[in-house]
Order: C-alpha cells, then structure tokens, then sequence
C-alpha cells in the first residue's frame, strides 16, 4: 500500500487550470519532494491530497483510503504543514503540541512523553514555556514541523518546510525527515531548495503550470540544470 496515491486529479481556479491530470504516489518509507515555480501548482496539489480541497476530477487515497471515506483512523495517521502554521497563541509550546498529540488520536498517557519528545526533537527546549502567540516566525515553523510530527504519522506532507527556518533547523528537518522515512513514513515534501531536495529526496517530481512534467534523479550531477532543461521542454511541448 501506498501512503498516497493521487490520480487524474484536475482543479480549476475559475478559468485558470490549477492542476491538469495529475498522477503522483508516494510509497511508504520514501522521501518524495515535489518541485516547480512559483504558482505551479504544489499547494494546491497537497491540499487535494489532504482533502483540503475537493478537485473538479480525479482520485486521491490516503493510506490506501479514498479520501471521502477516510474517518479518523486514517487522519489521525497523516502529519501535514501546509500554509501558515497553526498553534493556540494562548497556549504554550508544550500544551501546544500536546493539543495537537491528543487530536491526533495519541492516548492521554502518551501525549506528554509525546510532546517532550519533539520538543528535543526541534530543539525548542528554550521556549517551551513560553505561549505560542509570542514566538518568532522560525520558531513558529519549528511548532508547526513538530506538531505535523508529535503522532509518528505513516504519511506527512509538507508544504515548504524550510520556510524561515534557521540553519540548524533546516538540518533539525532533514535529520528528521530521514528517520522517519526510515521508521516506513510516506513522506511529500514541496521544496525550492534544490541542494536541500537533492540530499534528502528519494524521488523528485517536477510540476509544471499545473502538470506533471517529469521525474529528476535526486543524485544527479546537477538537478537545477535539469530541472530548468525539463520545464522548459514542457513549455515548449505546450507551444508545438
Ligand atoms: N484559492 C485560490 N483561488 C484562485 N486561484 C488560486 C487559489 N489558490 C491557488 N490559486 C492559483 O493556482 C495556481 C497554483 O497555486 P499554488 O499555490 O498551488 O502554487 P505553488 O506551486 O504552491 O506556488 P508557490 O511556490 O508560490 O507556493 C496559482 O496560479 C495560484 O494563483
């Protein structure tokens, strides 16, 4: 089973053709990045596959679930940061990500462990007191990373986890994401960091003005070359 499947997904924007067909698996135990420009369709892609967004066609599986009919058991397994993280500004950071443990289904008696756990894990030991409201906007993204983590999620999709991170965060990040695509996660990562994908992606897709244009070998000699080769292939192909 995959952790996701997405197949002949399209979305329109009014007249603007958001996401056009669109294939993409991501197999448990892989790293699996997602590139393109700006506006090329990335977030909308994740928000299909999150069921943020119904798409006009197509059909996407979550842990072998179609999404309309994934209940709790299934959401409860998946970890996500798309857009501005979400944390209680009232709450601090550890009552945050307990929050967050508890509405992932993790057991009263767990949470806490849970909890301490990423807090190590994202090095916010220094603001963990502290209330979430209050936070500087790279901390912030370390709350929400730990948050889409706190529940071990077999499938986790991040929208451009880098974001405002600080050096040693982007490490924190990729550290983490290894160990769980070790651990079996299905991990979706979107990405404009070419270096940062290359080092940590098993697979690399690349979507093009709402289409999936090609795959990249992470290991390749040299991916933005070829990623800039591939969409303006694709552009041309368009123009023919
Ligand atoms: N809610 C919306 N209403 C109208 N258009 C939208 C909406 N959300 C996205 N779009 C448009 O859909 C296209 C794809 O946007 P999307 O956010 O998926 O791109 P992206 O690849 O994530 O871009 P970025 O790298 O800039 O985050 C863009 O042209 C965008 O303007």
């Amino acid at each position: 089973m995959s952790g996701l499947a997405v197949a002949g997904v399209s979305h329109r924007f009014g007249d603007l053709p958001a996401l056009r067909a669109v294939d993409l698996v991501v197999e448990e135990g892989e790293v699996h990045a997602l590139i393109g420009f700006n506006g090329a369709g990335k977030s909308t892609l994740m928000r299909a596959a999150l069921d943020m967004l119904k798409p006009d066609a197509g059909t996407v599986e979550v842990l072998g679930v179609e999404v309309a009919r994934a209940g709790p058991e299934v959401w409860g397994a998946v970890g996500h940061l798309i857009d501005t993280p979400f944390a209680y500004p009232e709450l601090t950071v550890r009552e945050n990500l307990w929050a967050a443990a508890r509405l992932h289904g993790v057991d009263a008696g767990e949470a806490h462990g849970a909890a301490d756990r990423v807090v190590a894990a994202l090095e916010l030991e220094p603001w963990a007191e502290r209330r979430a409201g209050t936070l500087s906007l790279g901390n912030r993204q370390r709350v929400g990373l730990a948050s889409a983590l706190v529940h071990d999620p077999r499938l986790l999709v991040l929208d451009e986890p880098t974001n405002a991170l600080d050096p040693s965060g982007v490490v924190l990040l990729r550290e983490l994401l290894l160990a769980a695509a070790r651990a079996g996660t299905a991990v979706l990562v979107s990405s404009h960091h070419l270096d940062e994908v290359a080092r940590i992606a098993d697979r690399v897709s690349v979507i093009h003005a709402g289409s999936m244009v090609g795959e990249l070998d992470p290991r390749g000699s040299d991916l933005e070359r070829a990623f800039f080769a591939m969409v303006h292939e694709a552009d041309r192909a368009a123009r023919r």
